[in-house]
């Protein structure tokens, strides 16, 4: 996939990263706003530090997708053509993303770090809307710096600063060696091209020079592929 890619690469990380800051134009991102609005309240689950939308399905007790095509506004035009013409999923299974999560962070909201484990092929696609936010990434191994005496979990490794209308990819070593996660914060801060992995890459980095950033609404449509999927009249079993 990476040759479509290569000029979006974030350099500065060990493993495939890649960040393309005006991925969708204004328009589309107000588009699709507003699709995630008109969704009917059933549809998002409130969790206690965001919400979110599953989309076409939660994953079954054994992790597997029950067989059902993504609505038409999650497919054009982020899967078709710009995902294809990149060749984003080329080397997953089934060639194309079948699983999208809206998430919605509030100011001062936000996700603990965790990994998002063996249901999906290890890549993830991610497009923000709204607002910027600080994707973290964190060492697995829960240790004690011998300097600081902090757990090594409570200082990310890496952080990805994601401007509204981009693209973020992470695959491989990024998804299977590092946990993720967003800070409950109502500001981003230590913004700046020491610790802002893709601060080559950003869009507008005037908009940062001050160092930080108040947090707004952030919604981020997350694409992935999930390895097995359940057939209609095949599915009994995966409900079990
Ligand atoms: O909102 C994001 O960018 C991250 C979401 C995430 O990590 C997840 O839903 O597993
Ligand atoms: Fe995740």
């Amino acid at each position: 996939m990476t040759s479509n890619l290569e000029s979006a690469r974030i350099t500065a990380l060990p493993d495939e990263a890649f960040y393309i800051s005006d991925f969708i134009t204004e328009d589309e991102e107000d588009w699709l706003l507003s699709k995630v609005k008109a969704a009917p309240l059933p549809r998002w689950t409130q969790l206690s530090h965001r919400r979110l939308q599953t989309w076409p399905s939660a994953l079954t007790k054994s992790n597997a997708l029950l067989a059902s095509p993504l609505p038409a506004w999650l497919r054009a035009p982020i899967i078709e053509p710009r995902f294809q013409e990149l060749g984003i999923f080329n080397e997953s299974p089934h060639k194309t993303p079948n699983h999208v999560l809206v998430n919605e962070y509030r100011p001062g909201q936000g996700i603990m770090p965790h990994e998002d484990g063996a249901a999906y092929h290890p890549i993830v696609a991610t497009v923000s809307l709204g607002a910027p936010i600080v994707l973290e990434f964190y060492d697995k191994h829960i240790g004690q710096d011998k300097e600081t005496n902090e757990l090594a979990t409570n200082r990310p490794k890496y952080s990805i600063l994601q401007e509204r209308r981009s693209l973020l990819v992470t695959k491989n070593q990024m998804y299977t060696d590092l946990l993720h996660g967003i800070a409950e914060t109502a500001r981003d801060e230590n913004l700046g091209p020491e610790l802002i992995c893709n601060w080559d890459l950003l869009r507008d980095k005037e908009a940062y020079s001050c160092g930080w950033c108040e947090r707004e609404t952030r919604t981020s449509l997350t694409y992935r592929d999930v390895r097995h999927v359940a057939k209609i009249g095949n599915t009994m079993k995966f409900l079990r």
